[in-house]
């Protein structure tokens, strides 16, 4: 997990909030310091817990009993899991105990507020199918003893999602939660740009739970560490703050969709959508389906073309970098009037063309998108920023391009480091159409299949809301390769 900022914690004397308690007839000690809870289990090795991972902390007087509840990574590799600690603490130290637990609460949800109030959704046929046991046995007990309200509702089949979404109360819930994969947020985005107020509606923050297969939001958001455990989301649950993002207004035939991740064509629809039958094999079917592709080598068919932006590939990088640096106060979103609560009008006319440029090199694939990975295997997208107002566009040429220099190049598809291609175009735009120029093809959007016909795709600033652990996308870009540029 990347660093998280230290609290600024008030001074406060430690002696006061150094105890002890019997836990199991274990001596438990108990130590705040101005970033973490160090707890010692008898002999063992003290266990430092970031404050962040504390989620719950009360002392009952009536029966002098010390709780503590936190996430921890037991082993060094392995997944958050989630610890309860019941002591029994001397009566000379009462006070003590009231006082430890009244600071570490105040302290580990400073400027978050307690027990929030979750709306949440599960898919239990997502990926591999296991949404709901996950959900049982990890998810609720986390949330649970964080002392958070659920509203828990389980699709039953495509479009629930979208429903809920778009009649869902406002100012009820303090979060939507997602225990699936990026299909089901795709539904509920959808949804709230049909809300009687889909402003409002889209203020509600969205924090996925990874259990489908490509989880590429809940990867973005957490990082590639923690981006498939499904404890470190939940604690983005609890704790996460609002982070506003553009999402894409998608138009074909006259139909207007939102995009949240990414439209894809050409190889990289193909990979996707091409390996559905593959879903057994979570999300090694994307390089499975990236595999097969390679060997076919196909050209994309389409006409690209797009109002650029940026396409200084050093720019962009730069960018990505300061970014970084601005403090998440920076970045709180502004509150939307009752006034100003509908969709934003589109700005971009469908054949307007002063300003575009048609792309006119043969195409191995066409990916567009918000949000650095797609696939834990691939990050397609490394200086995406979630609130620059702009859509990437990688547009992967097969001109000087072999299929030896793809494998040769997809080495590194992890880090990005695609992005340094030079066959690859790689830029940001206020909007592109797509033509395509045969018959049969893959649209991908969002992961959904589209009818492989034109459309047009548009940004809306800061529309959507995600609750995020960072303020920014938590996928670090290699400076090392741009050294070389
Ligand atoms: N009970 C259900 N049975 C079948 N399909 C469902 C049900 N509930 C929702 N769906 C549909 O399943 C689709 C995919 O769901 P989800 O996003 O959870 O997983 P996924 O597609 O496996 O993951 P990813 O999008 O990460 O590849 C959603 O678009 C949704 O419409």
């Amino acid at each position: 997990m990347a660093e998280l900022a230290p609290y600024a914690l008030p001074s406060t004397s430690m002696s006061d909030i150094d105890i002890e308690a019997q836990v199991h007839g274990k001596v438990t000690r108990y130590c705040l310091t101005s970033t973490a809870l160090i707890v010692t289990i008898g002999n063992k090795k003290p266990q430092t817990v970031p404050l962040r991972n504390v989620i719950a902390a009360s002392y009952h007087p009536d029966v002098r009993l010390l709780k503590v509840a936190y996430v921890l990574r037991k082993k060094k590799k392995g997944p958050l899991e989630l610890v309860y600690l019941d002591g029994q603490v001397e009566e000379s130290r009462a006070e003590a105990a009231g006082k430890l637990t009244k600071t570490v609460l105040d302290w580990a949800y400073k400027d978050i507020k307690l027990n929030r109030r979750l709306k949440v959704l599960i898919n239990p046929h997502g990926g591999v199918g296991k949404a709901v046991a996950v959900f049982n046995k990890l998810v609720e007990p986390v949330l649970r003893t964080a002392g958070c309200s659920l509203d828990v509702v389980y699709t039953k089949k495509t479009g629930d999602a979208y429903e809920i979404a778009k009649s869902l109360p406002l100012g009820e819930f303090d979060a939507l939660l997602s225990v699936s994969g990026d299909g089901l947020i795709h539904e509920v985005l959808n949804g709230f740009a049909n809300h009687a107020y889909p402003r409002k509606a889209f203020q509600t923050p969205v924090a996925p739970i990874p259990t489908g297969s490509g989880n590429g939001l809940s990867l973005n958001l957490l990082g590639i560490e923690d981006g498939f455990d499904v404890v470190a989301a939940s604690l983005n649950a609890i704790k996460g703050s609002p982070m506003p993002v553009d999402v894409f207004s998608f138009t074909q035939n006259g139909k207007q969709t939102v995009s949240f991740m990414s439209q894809a064509l050409g190889l990289m629809a193909d990979l996707d959508l091409g390996t559905e039958d593959l879903r057994w094999m979570g999300d090694s079917r994307f390089m499975y389906g990236l595999f097969r592709g390679l060997i076919k080598f196909k050209s994309c068919h389409i006409q690209l073309s797009y109002k650029v932006v940026e396409q200084d590939k050093r720019k962009m990088f730069d960018n990505l970098k300061s970014r970084r640096s601005q403090t998440s106060s920076e970045l709180i979103p502004s509150e939307i009037q009752d006034a100003d609560s509908s969709l934003p009008k589109s700005k971009v006319g469908l054949d307007e063309t002063e300003g575009w440029t048609i792309f006119s090199e043969p195409l191995l694939y066409l990916y567009a998108g918000k949000g650095p990975y797609v696939a834990r295997d691939f990050m397609a997208f490394p200086v995406s920023l979630p609130d620059d107002g702009l859509i990437d566009i990688v547009a992967q040429s097969t001109t000087n391009f072999s299929r030896t220099d793809v494998l040769a190049s997809f080495g590194g598809a992890p880090k990005g480091d695609l992005y340094w291609n030079d066959s690859l175009h790689y830029l940001k735009a206020e909007a592109y159409r797509i033509k395509p120029l045969s018959k049969k093809g893959y649209l991908s959007i969002d992961g959904e299949s589209y009818p492989f016909e034109e459309f047009q795709v548009e940004v809306l600033p800061r529309l959507a809301t995600l609750l995020s652990s960072y303020g920014y996308y938590n996928a670090p870009f290699d400076d090392v390769k741009a050294s070389k540029q």
